[in-house]
């Protein structure tokens, strides 16, 4: 069965809607530029419930020591999503720093865009191939933008990998069947405006993705 990310959550009924519909994972956005952020302290606050439940993530791009220390300390989460211009051997550093397994986000647009994902198999705990944001976007995820899911098609990867952007309840399934990925994260494709998620389209797109 497809494992299931439901990332950016910010409130506690969103949260328990997630773990109610199973989700393997829950994700905090620690990243001020992003509608979803939430500072380590409060992260904490919501992520205890999801304890034991789901696997907690934070997500977070190109952040310093000292923030993810006050991450590792604070909110304790299971796994990091590096979402930004990491190198492997930061991802290194990270995991000896924080002792929290490593997600590394890829940007995907192209075949030559796998190229990475080879280097990176043998660092990381889980691969996610996610959409390349728009030119100038602040974001470099969590913009609903979608990459051609064909691209994936019969790729093999150490461990379990996650597909990503621009999933909803309506194409879930279709991106499993194509992809054929293991595991699938959404964020903006779960909300009613950006930061805004909506529990009834988290326990949909849940549905889909197990009906794949
Ligand atoms: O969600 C965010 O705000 C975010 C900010 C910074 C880095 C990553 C972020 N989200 C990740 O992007 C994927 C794809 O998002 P979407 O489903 O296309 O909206 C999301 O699953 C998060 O892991």
């Amino acid at each position: 069965m497809t494992s299931v990310k439901i990332c950016g959550l910010t409130t506690p009924e969103t949260l328990d809607a997630a773990l109610a519909g199973g989700a393997a994972f829950v994700g905090a956005v620690i990243f001020p530029k992003s509608p979803r952020h939430l500072d380590p302290l409060h992260a904490a606050a919501l992520f205890e419930r999801a304890r034991g439940r789901a696997g907690v993530v934070a997500v977070t791009v190109d952040a310093d020591d000292a923030l993810l220390t006050e991450i590792a300390l604070i909110l304790k989460p299971d796994l990091l999503q590096l979402h930004g211009a990491e190198t492997p051997a930061r991802a290194e550093q990270v995991r000896t720093l924080t002792g929290a397994g490593i997600i590394k986000a890829l940007p995907i647009r192209v075949h030559e865009d796998f190229a990475e994902a080879e280097v990176w198999d043998a660092f990381v705990d889980h691969l996610m191939f996610d959409a390349k944001p728009p030119e100038g976007s602040d974001l470099p995820g969590g913009v609903g933008a979608r990459f051609d899911w064909t691209l994936l098609a019969d790729r093999a990867f150490r461990h379990p990998w996650f597909v990503a952007g621009g999933l909803n309840p309506g194409n879930v399934a279709e991106a499993i069947t194509i992809s054929g990925a293991p595991a699938v994260d959404v964020s903006s494709g779960v909300e009613t405006a950006p930061g805004v998620k909506d529990s009834a389209l988290i326990a949909a797109f849940l549905e889909a993705a197990r009906s794949a």
